[in-house]
């Protein structure tokens, strides 16, 4: 993969933080030695995803450890994340290179205003020869719909801007077929399909404990780009100029889908459902087999406490998920909707009512 034009590089907390929690200073800027000479001849763009917000912040708020709870996540993360990019401003100002703070939700990877302001902020800061450095705005996303870990996220940006090949860099060198801690245990050199990982234990966080997504997150990101037609190469940030200069190490993930344009990969692959909409069987058929919209009159039953704009559930009369979607309307205002026509609606609840419950643009079909 040493011709990638376009590479996204994931790097997770454990490979930019001290053993006591903090930001490594040296392990940066060996990160970014690597990354600003694979992108010194001009013919290629990189974007880092870079997690170490939190682990930045742990000390300078007296944190010992990882907190539990998300406030103090997210305090950590807004202390942090100041630290990190004028680490990584500086660092990659020996070089001559600018960076670009570019702070991300869930939202933004689904709304298609936010995810096109997102793909061009991050196009045009590539043209102008700046380096983005993304990380979760972990200030503003809540529990429910965060990604938590920056490994799928990064598979999303590989997504949005096109990327070549997306590598994840962990502290460990690939995956292997069991814990790597435990002897016996070997690395995986290439996946071909998810299911050559059927028999591989795959644990969560490791034993740097500043990490969130664990081995569980990179294999999922791996699965999301791959699906999107995006080769993966999962290895440590110390082969970080092997990945990029295509040598073999780590894992390879070969892509096992067509490259997409498809903004809602994330709705299909990363979203957390916040309710149900049970359609009938007619709904069912237009919705999956005419990609229509989502209409009121389609709808039997819905289930959860969701507000407009949240990813839902569409399922079949058994309880099967057939779709996807991003919602028009506040789960408390459907079940006066129910089964009634849009233009009896209008007539009667006024013309914010004539629309789609989940309009065909905001719908993901669910395959298998
Ligand atoms: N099958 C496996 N192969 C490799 N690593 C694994 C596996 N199962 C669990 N792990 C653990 O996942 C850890 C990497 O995840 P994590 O701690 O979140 O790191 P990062 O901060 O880079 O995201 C490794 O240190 C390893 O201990
Ligand atoms: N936004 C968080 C992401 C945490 C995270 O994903 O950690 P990791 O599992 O080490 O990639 C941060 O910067 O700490």
């Amino acid at each position: 993969m040493s011709e990638a034009r376009r590479i996204v590089v994931k790097v997770g907390s454990s490979s930019l933080t001290t053993a006591s929690g903090g930001l490594d200073a040296d392990r940066v800027d060996a990160l970014v030695d690597v990354l600003a000479k694979s992108r010194s001849g001009g013919e290629r763009e990189i974007v880092l995803v870079s997690s170490g917000a939190i682990a930045a912040g742990l000390a300078p708020l007296g944190l010992r450890r990882r907190p539990r709870d998300l406030a103090r996540q997210q305090a950590a993360a807004s202390v942090g994340q100041g630290l990190l990019v004028a680490r990584y401003t500086a660092s990659f100002a020996r070089y001559g290179v600018r960076v670009g703070q570019v702070l991300l939700t869930s939202d933004d990877m689904s709304r298609r205003a936010h995810h096109r302001n997102a793909s061009r902020t991050l196009d045009k800061l590539l043209a102008m020869g700046a380096l983005p450095v993304v990380n979760e705005n972990d200030t503003v996303a809540t529990d429910e719909i965060r990604f938590g870990d920056n490994d799928r996220l990064a598979a999303l940006v590989a997504h949005l801007v096109r990327a070549d090949l997306l590598v994840l860099l962990s502290d460990v060198d690939g995956v292997y077929d069991g814990d790597p801690s435990q002897p016996g245990t070997s690395r995986i050199a290439e996946v071909r399909a998810p299911a050559d990982l059927d028999h591989v234990e795959i644990g969560s966080a490791g034993k740097a404990g500043v990490g969130t997504g664990g081995m569980v997150t990179k294999v999922e990101a791996a699965r999301i780009a791959a699906a999107a037609g995006i080769p993966v190469v999962l290895t440590s940030a110390v082969h970080a100029a092997d990945a990029l200069t295509g040598k073999d190490t780590g894992t390879y993930f070969h892509p096992t889908g067509k490259r997409s344009a498809d903004r809602l990969l994330w709705l299909q692959h990363a979203s957390a459902p916040q309710g149900a909409l049970t359609l009938d069987d007619g709904a069912v058929r237009a919705v999956v087999e005419r990609r229509t919209s989502l209409l009121p009159a389609g709808i039997a039953a819905v289930e959860g406490d969701f507000s407009a704009g949240d990813p839902v559930e569409l399922r079949d009369g058994h309880g099967h998920a057939v779709a996807r979607g991003l919602v028009n309307f506040d789960a408390r205002e459907i079940p006066r909707l129910l089964g009634r026509s849009t233009r009896e609606l209008a007539r009667e609840l006024g013309p914010a009512y004539e629309r789609e419950v989940v309009h065909r643009d905001d719908l993901v079909i669910l395959h298998g």
